[in-house]
């Protein structure tokens, strides 16, 4: 991967009738990576998106795409390509002609485009199925066809908003592993839109955290998980997200911060050496090992994870005790302090 920058978003913003899509979004993406815009319903990563893909014109701010200033370029020359959710395949057409679709508009040569088209169908696994119709496909399926549409373009820069959201699990898993390679091996860059922050963390070089409009932070997906800017980080990555606690439910840290922690860091000790006294609210068997949440007052999300099979009795009392390294102090404003 090369770390000149490829794409550059500068101080974006965009308003309907005066109403916030996104605000300041300023971003530099480095050729070969794959970053992730990622967030809550309606913070601004569609939007985001449909900026950078022409779809949408900014009403501040400057776009560039490989060094080209395309604020105001039609999407149709900003040489990129798009995956979307919806994989916009045309039913009545088969496979090999709907990814060859954009290669015959562009009056590219038969031969060539037959070429482009075995290897796209090649690398997405989907030789043999050249004459099947979108119906008569898996959603996996047609989820790969829409990949190797964007193969044959030939871009170096690709779009993706939620290509997996119509998938189920399993299958959402294995086309994420899909993506990922095709990206590695192509060494193109993608921006990639989701609200999972598992698909997020497990794919990108660089996720950007949005909310409102606003981006929270930028980082690796370690970053984000070990140093994250604010509690609205701190509790929307890492699955289970970290718990919170007032700082007046410690000792030694004031009253007007909260103090984050991470189940892992949380260790169940004997009656008479923990720093607090919980309450067991569920158990959850995970496979590997068990979530056991536990309540406390001034405190929200407190969790702690035990080896195996491990439930605990809803209401049953335990102590719990972590090092102090472990924590993460956020002021009054839910703004990172500490480490
Ligand atoms: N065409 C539009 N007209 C008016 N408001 C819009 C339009 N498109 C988006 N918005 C608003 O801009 C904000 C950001 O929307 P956007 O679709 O970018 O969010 P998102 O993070 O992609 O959400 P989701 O995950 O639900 O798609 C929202 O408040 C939304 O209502």
């Amino acid at each position: 991967m090369t770390t000149s920058t490829f794409v550059k978003l500068d101080g974006i913003a965009k308003r309907w009738n005066g109403q916030l899509g996104v605000e300041g979004i300023t971003l530099d993406i480095p050729e070969g990576s794959f970053t992730a815009l990622l967030g809550p319903s309606g913070c601004g990563k569609s939007t985001t998106l449909r900026l950078l893909a022409g779809l949408e014109l900014p009403d501040e701010g400057q776009i560039l795409i490989d060094g080209k200033d395309v604020t105001t370029s039609a999407a149709s020359d900003r040489n990129l390509s798009m995956v979307f959710q919806s994989y916009a395949l045309f039913p009545h057409l088969s496979v090999a002609e709907n990814v060859m679709f954009g290669l015959k508009v562009r009056r590219v040569p038969k031969q060539e485009r037959l070429e482009k088209l075995h290897r796209a169908l090649e690398i997405t696994g989907l030789l043999g199925y050249e004459g099947r119709k979108p119906g008569e496909l898996s959603g996996g399926q047609r989820q790969r066809v829409a990949l190797a549409r964007a193969i044959v373009a030939g871009q170096r820069l690709c779009l993706m908003d939620e290509p997996l959201s119509n998938l189920d699990a399993k299958l959402r898993n294995a086309v994420r592993k899909d993506i990922k390679k095709l990206q590695r091996d192509l060494g193109i860059t993608v921006v990639y839109v989701t609200h999972d922050q598992t698909e997020a963390m497990s794919m990108a070089d660089t996720v950007v955290l949005m909310k409102d409009g606003h981006i929270q932070q930028v980082g690796s997906p370690e970053d984000l998980y070990s140093r994250p800017n604010n509690t609205f980080v701190a509790e929307f990555v890492g699955a289970p997200p970290m718990a919170l606690i007032e700082s007046t439910a410690l000792e030694g840290f004031g009253d007007d911060k909260t103090i984050g922690i991470r189940a892992e860091n949380i260790q169940i000790v004997p009656a008479g050496t923990g720093r607090m006294r919980c309450k067991v609210n569920e158990s959850e068997f995970l496979g590997a090992e068990t979530l056991i949440g536990l309540d406390h007052d001034g405190t929200s999300g407190l969790c702690v994870l035990q080896p195996g099979l491990s439930l605990m009795p809803e209401g049953d009392e335990v102590e719990i005790n972590f090092d102090d390294g472990n924590l993460h102090v956020f002021d009054d404003a839910g703004k990172r302090l500490a480490g």
